[in-house]
């Protein structure tokens, strides 16, 4: 019986993390479908069979949770170090709506009082081994962005955009950024780009045309996949079930990074 219990002894000692991949996810506006990506893209990596956490980056709007169908409260503790929750997939997730009393709550904090958050939710949470790990920023340029390349020892960015939004600006913008503050940018996801008729399978365009191409060109950066819209994208986030989509152009993405 000791035997077996020092078989399942935990191999990571006490409070200690070993992350060796920091991906952010960014976008130059909200509502591009960053999370939904972020969420994606975790489920990927632990589809492929690496080790995956994702730091919910956005304290004022977390989505993370919900999407995975986590509740507040649902998160543990040492004694020194908070324990994130793992999802079917063994995704280890961290965000201010599970330290919250309901989902409900605003956060209304100012600059300092969230960046203080991301440096906890770096330091004082036990990742663990992890392979990846996905901070999803808010949207923009602003304290927490600025906090997350400034402190964490970033792989590099990932900017994620959709066609309304994607314009050459918006990407030079967080080149900028990143280039300042010397973190790589990994490339750029556009999202919602078409739609597929179900019937006749026509492209359809509700947005614009996608710019993900030419913006690359433009400005050198690699283009690591273009998005359809799929409502059950939607669908399932809502319903607390996005690691139940199958999203094969995921994969594909994934292998780029
Ligand atoms: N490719 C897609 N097809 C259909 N719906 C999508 C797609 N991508 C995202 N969505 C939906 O669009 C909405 C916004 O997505 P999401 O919350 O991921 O965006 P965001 O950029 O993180 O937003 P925020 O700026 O508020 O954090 C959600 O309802 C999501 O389910």
């Amino acid at each position: 019986m000791g035997e077996d219990l020092a078989s399942i002894k935990p191999k990571i000692p006490k409070g200690e993390n070993k992350v060796k991949n920091v991906l952010a996810i960014m976008s130059g506006k909200g509502g591009v479908g960053k999370s939904s990506v972020t969420s994606l893209l975790a489920v990927a990596f632990a589809r492929k069979g690496f080790k995956v956490g994702i730091l919910d980056g956005d304290i004022t709007g977390p989505s993370i949770p919900k999407m995975f169908g986590l509740k507040p409260g649902q998160f543990d503790s040492d004694g020194e170090k908070i324990i994130p929750p793992e999802t079917e997939l063994g995704i280890k997730i961290m965000s201010i709506n599970l330290l919250l009393k309901s989902e409900e709550e605003a956060v209304i904090w100012r600059g300092p009082l969230l960046s203080g958050a991301i440096k906890q939710f770096w330091e004082d949470v036990l990742w663990g081994e992890l392979d990846y790990l996905l901070v999803d920023l808010p949207p923009g340029t602003g304290d927490v962005p600025l906090t997350v390349l400034q402190t964490l020892p970033l792989k590099g960015v990932v900017i994620v955009s959709s066609p309304q939004d994607l314009a050459v600006m918006v990407v030079k913008k967080a080149m900028k950024l990143a280039k300042n503050l010397d973190v790589p940018i990994l490339g750029l996801i556009e999202n919602m780009a078409y739609l597929k008729c179900p019937h006749c399978g026509e492209l359809l365009y509700p947005f614009k045309k996608p710019q993900g191409e030419e913006v690359c060109r433009e400005t050198g950066i690699r283009l690591l996949g273009t998005l359809p819209i799929v409502p059950e994208y939607a669908e399932y986030a809502d319903r607390g079930l996005i690691e139940k989509l199958e999203s094969p152009e995921f994969l594909e993405i994934v292998n780029k990074l």
